[in-house]
Formats: C-alpha cells, sequence, structure tokens
C-alpha cells in the first residue's frame, strides 16, 4: 500500500478551481516533486493534505487513514510535516525555542502538570530540550541555539525550518520551495542535504520547487500541473522533453526548463 494515497482531489476557492482531478500514489521512501508555474495550484496541494483547506472533492489517505476533515494539526500526529514557501519561523524567539516548540503537539502531560510544573512536566520538558539539541547538532545549529531566529542568514533560517519539521518525526515531509532565494552554490548543497535527511531520518519526500536544477538533480519522478491540472507526470528527462510542459513554462515570463 502507498504511504500517501491521493484519489481525484479537487479543491474551488469559490468559483476558481485551483486543483482539479490530482492523484498521486507516494511509496514509502520516494522523492517526487511537484512543478508547474505560478499559480498552478502547487501549494494548494500541500495546503488540501495538511488539513489547511479541506478538498471539496476526493479522498486523500496516509497509511490507511482518511484525512479529509481532519485538523492540521491532527494531521501532524499521523506522521506529516511541511516547511512554508515563505520561511515561516517565529523570528522573536531562539532557534531552541523554535524546535522545541515543535514538540507540544505530541507532549503527554496535561495543562495542570504544566501550569503547576510537577508530574510528566519536569521529565518530558527535559526530554524535549535533549531533542530539540540532538536535532539542532544534527543540522549544525547547536552553537546558535540561544539566537533569536530572525538573526540567522537565510540558508540556516531554512535548515532551521527543515529542523522544527523533523522535531514531530513525521514519515512524510512536505518541501514547499526550499530552494527559493538561494544561489546556485547554496542549490548544490541543499540537493546534498535533502538526499541526506531522507536517507537519515527515513523520510518520505514531496517537494515543490521552481529550480530545476534542484527538481531535475533530486526527484526520482514528477507531477507538471498548470491552471490546476495535472499536465504530464513521470521521470525528470522525459518531462525535460514534454511539449506541454515546455509550452506551459515557455508561456510564463522567465519561464524556463
Ligand atoms: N486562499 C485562497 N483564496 C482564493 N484563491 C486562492 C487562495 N489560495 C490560492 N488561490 C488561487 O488558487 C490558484 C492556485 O494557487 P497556488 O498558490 O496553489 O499556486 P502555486 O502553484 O503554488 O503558485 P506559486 O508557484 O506562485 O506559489 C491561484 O489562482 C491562486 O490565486
Amino acid at each position: 500500500m502507498p504511504l500517501l494515497q491521493i484519489d481525484h482531489v479537487t479543491h474551488y476557492f469559490g468559483g476558481l478551481c485551483a486543483v482539479s482531478d490530482f492523484n498521486l500514489a507516494l511509496e514509502s521512501g520516494e522523492l517526487v516533486g511537484i512543478i508547474g508555474p505560478n499559480g498552478a495550484g502547487k501549494t494548494t496541494i500541500f495546503n488540501l493534505i495538511t488539513g489547511v483547506y479541506r478538498a471539496s472533492k476526493g479522498s486523500i489517505n496516509l497509511s490507511g487513514t482518511e484525512l479529509v476533515g481532519k485538523s492540521p494539526s491532527h494531521i501532524t500526529t499521523l506522521g506529516i510535516a511541511r516547511t512554508f514557501q515563505n520561511i515561516r519561523l517565529f523570528k522573536d524567539l531562539t532557534v531552541l525555542d523554535n524546535v522545541r516548540i515543535a514538540h507540544y503537539s505530541q507532549a503527554s502531560y496535561t495543562p495542570w502538570e504544566s501550569l503547576l510544573h510537577v508530574g510528566r512536566y519536569q521529565a518530558e520538558e527535559k526530554r524535549i530540550i535533549e531533542h530539540s539539541m540532538e536535532l539542532l547538532s544534527v543540522f549544525k545549529l547547536d552553537h546558535l541555539s540561544d539566537e533569536l531566529a530572525k538573526n540567522l542568514p537565510y540558508g540556516s533560517q531554512r535548515r532551521l525550518e527543515i529542523a522544527r519539521a523533523l522535531a514531530t518525526h513525521p514519515q512524510l515531509l512536505l518541501l514547499d520551495e526550499p530552494a527559493a532565494g538561494m544561489n546556485p552554490n547554496e542549490i548544490m548543497q541543499l540537493m546534498e542535504f535533502i538526499r541526506w535527511i531522507r536517507e537519515d531520518f527515513n523520510l518520505t519526500i514531496l517537494l515543490i520547487e521552481h529550480q530545476m536544477r534542484l527538481v531535475m538533480g533530486i526527484c526520482e519522478r514528477l507531477k507538471v500541473l498548470d491552471f490546476g491540472k495535472t499536465i504530464a507526470e513521470g521521470l525528470p528527462w522525459e518531462i525535460q522533453n514534454n511539449p506541454l510542459v515546455l509550452e506551459a513554462y515557455l508561456g510564463e515570463e522567465g519561464g524556463e526548463l
């Protein structure tokens, strides 16, 4: 059974069909890309998977559990984490607190234990801080744990966002334009980094990206959207030579493939 099975998902914003009859079967361990020109519906698909929007039609299934109708926090506990197109850190909190916060969806103590700092609270807090520091260390951010997130360079903020996403122990990681704003050298490093976290954290990854160097370099297969519809799918080299895809991109200002 695929880890994620999306069947006939359609979503309207008023009269606009942002996603039309989208289908995807994602096997455990795969690294798949969704590409398409601006406004094609890519981020809407992430918002549908993570429960930010409820699909107007269709089904989204994670290991046998239907996600449509579930809240984003519930979906997080089921094993899906994401990053955002525009980095969404708590910029005025420390690096450590940004990762700590992500653990609270799974904390096992009660509000009373938390208020009074008794019972499971102390042990759980210790575990959360230790796990946060372990993650920061793996991402080479531990020496910056007391720094405010807003003071980190851009590339480190991206790494911190991914570290925070991994704090919830996801099986499926959704990366929304992780290479946005990066130079070619940083993109090469990011490619290595994504390959490495997939292996090290046993992840399945779904990636939205405009940077073709990254998409073609690491994705095993691609889905291409245009105006909410899937216009092509296949191996990166097949997509690169697909006339429908070329037309969709060439029609976009500055678009290239
Ligand atoms: N909350 C919303 N309300 C109304 N329309 C929306 C909303 N969110 C997205 N849209 C519209 O839905 C369509 C798909 O948007 P979406 O953000 O999913 O595209 P995208 O492929 O991620 O684009 P980009 O590459 O520019 O991020 C667009 O026409 C967009 O204007």
